[in-house]
């Protein structure tokens, strides 16, 4: 288990600044959701610019209020994992190509990192990605069936700092047991933040939950050891370097 807890953590985006105004339009003064999300309006680069123009339509997906036919929109049939909020995709591409028997369904509402994705996707020949760029929260209710994922990849969420700001995390028990149900029996829920407290809910919320099951090679807190496929990326080497702690908890479908 890693060691430091004292010193800030290296989550490489902070939301936390209120800006609440810039969600997206469809919300009325009446009923606004609660999101995990703020939309930035953040630089497109010039190269995510050419990806998005020249890959955008062959691996993205719409959101639509209907069950995915996964086989369909990968072309074969094969075990899936959606990944929750990718970021810029580092670990996303890296994951996709040590697992070619897999495919991998991965949710991004920020367009750059959306865009940073398909460059790797065009510069690695990587086929196995398809991206939604919508609010995964939506995407796992309307488009995901039950039990059709083998995995699911949450990996370094938004912390959500501040106490009043935590009901938009990500991993709390309504969200965990939707994507419970729509795991396959020893299908698995990944989960990995470098933020002490969040570990400490994800442990509580994951064990909470009945339909699944602590991976057997998790410690007496409830951390399973970094598995193979999760790279340490270049934010989380840094902050390895400095002292933070990172923690993985890994549950199972029974
Ligand atoms: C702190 S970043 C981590 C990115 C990446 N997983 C990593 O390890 O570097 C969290 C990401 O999750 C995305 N995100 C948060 N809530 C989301 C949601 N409901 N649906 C899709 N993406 C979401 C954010 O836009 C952000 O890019």
């Amino acid at each position: 288990m890693p060691s430091s807890t004292s010193t800030p953590p290296i989550s490489p985006e902070k939301p936390d600044a209120p800006a609440d105004a810039q969600q997206p339009s469809t919300d009325t003064p009446h009923h606004r959701p609660i999101r995990s999300f703020v939309l930035r309006t953040g630089r497109v680069t010039t190269g995510q610019q050419a990806a998005l123009d020249a890959l955008g339509t062959r691996y993205i997906l719409p959101f639509q209020p209907a069950v995915l036919n996964l086989a369909q929109v990968f072309g074969r049939d094969a075990p899936t994992v959606l990944e929750i909020g990718f970021g810029m995709g580092e670990a996303t591409a890296h994951i996709a190509r040590q697992r070619p028997d897999e495919n991998f369904l991965c949710c991004e509402v920020h367009t750059p990192g959306v865009g940073a994705l398909l460059k790797r996707i065009g510069e690695e020949q990587i086929g196995n990605i398809r991206i939604i760029q919508h609010d995964a929260v939506q995407v796992l209710a309307q488009m995901i069936a039950p039990a059709s994922l083998a995995g699911v990849h949450v990996f370094f969420p938004d912390p959500w700092h501040k106490k009043r700001h935590h009901k938009r995390r990500l991993i709390q028990l309504p969200l965990v047991h939707e994507l419970a149900l729509r795991l396959q029996p020893g299908g698995y829920l990944h989960c990995a933040t470098d933020w002490q407290e969040y570990a400490e809910q994800m442990v509580q919320v994951l064990s909470a939950e009945a339909l699944l099951r602590r991976d057997p090679a998790a410690d007496a807190d409830g951390y399973a050891p970094r598995p193979w496929y999760r790279p340490l990326t270049k934010f989380e080497q840094r902050g390895l370097r400095l002292g933070h702690g990172v923690w993985d908890v890994l549950h199972q479908r029974a």
